[in-house]
């Protein structure tokens, strides 16, 4: 009989628990077979095996990594080098240009806070959930995160703004860190989309050193490709209200805080209260004697010793012409739906809505009127 089918057995990952018994019964099984049957069989180098295997289960291409001390039988073959409080207990996940850095900054002033070790190549940032650095797998990520010297009283976390707006990472965090809680920072979408375009510009961007803002938000099908891609990136995590359902999906939402983030910019103090509260972290810490408005910057700063201020450097809070006319009101009417969805879901969760968010509906109502 011609063998046209394939089966392959695996192991279980070796790390867990380096199970002799599994290989021995394999090989041994391999051998009784080859001895006391027709049975031919054949095999392939590891690396050839492992693209036979993933072409034949695709699906199981994408892992989702679980934290190994959740389940006891994972615990126990666990190595006791290892510990499962290597992981952040909370995470700022963006969206990008919403003041994720100052948030950052004043969350590690916090006596009782700390971060992830800066990624050198990634702006620092860990970048674990949203991109293939997910493949390296959790001992890659732990390694991130200094052993916590007091679990009950240290708040680990780390800040990805690339999170927010990304697929696949509310199902992955969710299945790695399920009771983490999450803090998203959100201004207004427009303002969003200039903040990022302007650093864009400032990072030598090509398409964005060539073309206007309004070309990019405006841009059609069958614009240059370079010139598309720059406007997805600027437009689409601005769609709030989508890429919070989705992390609503997987969180629920009395794990989620949503900062109004031009409040950040104008009363730090306020925000930090209640995220500590949020947070549920002690000793409550008083950010309005911590953080001092320096009028140079024009944005508050920590307040040192000896009265000098340590203020977030020149691409944070950058000087650039305000934005055009034109371009805010096709701002305005692209993000008009997603802004009442927004509202809507805030609504849902009982929460207020941030005062740029009440300024965009009344600017709604009032077209309306005009039109009606
Ligand atoms: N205290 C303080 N200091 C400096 N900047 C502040 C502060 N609070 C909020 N902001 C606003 O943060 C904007 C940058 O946002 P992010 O840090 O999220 O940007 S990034 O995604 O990490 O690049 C940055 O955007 P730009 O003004 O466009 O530079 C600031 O407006």
């Amino acid at each position: 009989m011609d063998c046209c089918s394939i089966s392959i057995f695996m192991t279980h990952l070796s790390n867990y628990g380096n199970d002799r018994l599994g290989l021995y019964t394999f090989v041994h099984l391999a051998s009784f077979i080859r001895s006391w049957t027709n049975l031919k069989l054949h095999t392939l180098p590891p690396l050839q095996l492992a693209h036979k295997y993933f072409q034949l289960f695709p699906e199981q291409r994408n892992p989702l990594w679980q934290n190994p001390c959740d389940d006891k039988r994972h615990k126990d073959i666990w190595s006791k080098e290892k510990t499962c409080d290597r992981l952040p207990k909370f995470m700022v996940i963006g969206p990008q240009k919403t003041g994720t850095t100052a948030l950052y900054l004043f969350l590690l002033m916090h006596p009782s806070i700390s971060s992830n070790f800066p990624s050198p190549k990634t702006y620092e940032e860990v970048q674990f959930f949203n991109t293939n650095n997910y493949h390296k797998g959790i001992d890659w990520y732990m390694e991130f995160f200094p052993v916590p010297s007091n679990v009950s009283t240290d708040f680990l976390f780390e800040k990805s703004a690339n999170y927010f707006p990304s697929e696949e990472s509310p199902r992955r965090a969710a299945a790695l860190l399920p009771k983490a809680k999450i803090i998203t920072l959100l201004i207004n979408p427009s303002d969003r989309a200039y903040s990022w375009y302007q650093h864009q510009r400032a990072h030598e961007d090509h398409a964005a050193l060539r073309f206007t803002f309004y070309d990019v938000i405006s841009a059609r099908q069958g614009a240059p490709a370079e010139l598309r891609s720059l406007q997805n990136r600027c437009l689409l995590p601005g769609l709030y209200s989508s890429h919070l359902d989705r992390w609503l999906t997987y969180y629920p939402a009395n794990q989620v805080m949503i900062i109004d983030g031009h409040q950040l910019r104008t009363d730090p103090a306020a925000v930090m209260d209640e995220v500590q509260k949020f947070l549920g972290v002690t000793p409550h810490f008083n950010y309005s004697q911590a953080l001092t408005f320096d009028p140079q910057k024009g944005f508050w700063c920590q307040l040192l010793e000896g009265g000098k201020t340590k203020c977030l450097g020149k691409s944070k809070g950058r000087k650039y012409p305000p934005m055009e006319p034109e371009a805010h009101a096709y701002l305005s009417r692209y993000y008009r739906e997603h802004n009442v969805e927004l509202s809507k879901l805030l609504h849902r969760l009982g929460q207020p809505l941030p005062s740029w968010l009440r300024e965009e509906l009344q600017k709604i109502t009032l077209a309306s009127i005009n039109q009606g």
